[in-house]
């Protein structure tokens, strides 16, 4: 039955920019939408749902933390965003000793649902149970509900599968899938894990951002 967790606003948040940013060609985090950096409106958006503070999963030179915790990828190698999963894992299990679950959420989706861990959390129906969100047929693992407990399989699954696809670790657990509706927008309905990899899904998020403000 649901309800393992009581309160999801007590579910350590992690916010994942240990990525290369290849695809934008400069570090996401400090790209400026509406005036202000993708991380400070990430870190904003997920700290208020969020009673503990919000930490940062990115490289050790990090330029600007803007005040977060650090928390570098326990493994090396930049093993993708599942390295950003373990280390939050690993991170809470002496952080947050009490928590069964930490709460992952990307550094370049700025529209994702602000009931997000509230929705996640209510699914989960025990200790060892992932959950994770989707939208319009499509999963989204980066924002996902991870039981800390999993983090030994985790860690040898990364440093032994070659591929590392995501949906592949997810299939050795139990997943529970929530999916969230597109934003009505006057333009056209958003998808809320819309997410910045180029330069030009940069301009399209300033579009999408001027239309939510004009959405009633
Ligand atoms: N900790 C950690 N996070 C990662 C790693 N790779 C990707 N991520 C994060 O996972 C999220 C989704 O990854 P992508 O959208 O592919 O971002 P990216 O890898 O920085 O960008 P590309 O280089 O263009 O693929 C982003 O928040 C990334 O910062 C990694 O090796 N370690
Ligand atoms: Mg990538």
């Amino acid at each position: 039955m649901p309800g393992f967790i009581t309160d999801p606003a007590d579910v350590p948040p992690y916010l994942l920019a240990g990525g290369r940013s290849s695809r934008m060609g400069t570090n996401k985090a400090f790209v400026l939408l509406g005036g202000e950096r993708l991380l400070r409106r990430i870190a904003a958006r997920i700290g208020q749902q969020q009673k503990m503070p919000v930490a940062l999963n990115a490289d050790t030179d990090w330029p600007d933390t803007i005040g977060l915790r650090l928390v570098p990828d326990v493994t090396s190698g930049k093993l993708g965003p599942l390295a950003g999963v373990l280390t939050a894992m690993r991170d809470a299990m002496v952080k947050h000793p009490h928590a069964s679950h930490i709460v992952t959420v990307p550094v370049d989706s700025p529209f994702f649902p602000i009931d997000l861990v509230a929705r996640l959390a209510q699914a989960i129906a025990g200790r060892d149970e992932i959950a994770i969100a989707a939208s319009l047929g499509r999963d989204h693992p980066v924002f996902g509900l991870w039981p800390v407990t999993i983090a030994d399989d985790l860690e040898t699954w990364l440093l032994k599968d070659d591929k590392r696809r995501v949906r592949d670790f997810l299939a050795r657990h139990t997943v529970r899938t929530i999916d969230f509706a597109a934003i009505q927008t006057p333009i056209w309905p958003l998808d809320p894990f819309f997410n910045i990899n180029t330069p030009d899904d940069l301009i399209a998020a300033e579009t999408w951002l001027a239309a939510l403000e004009q959405t009633p």
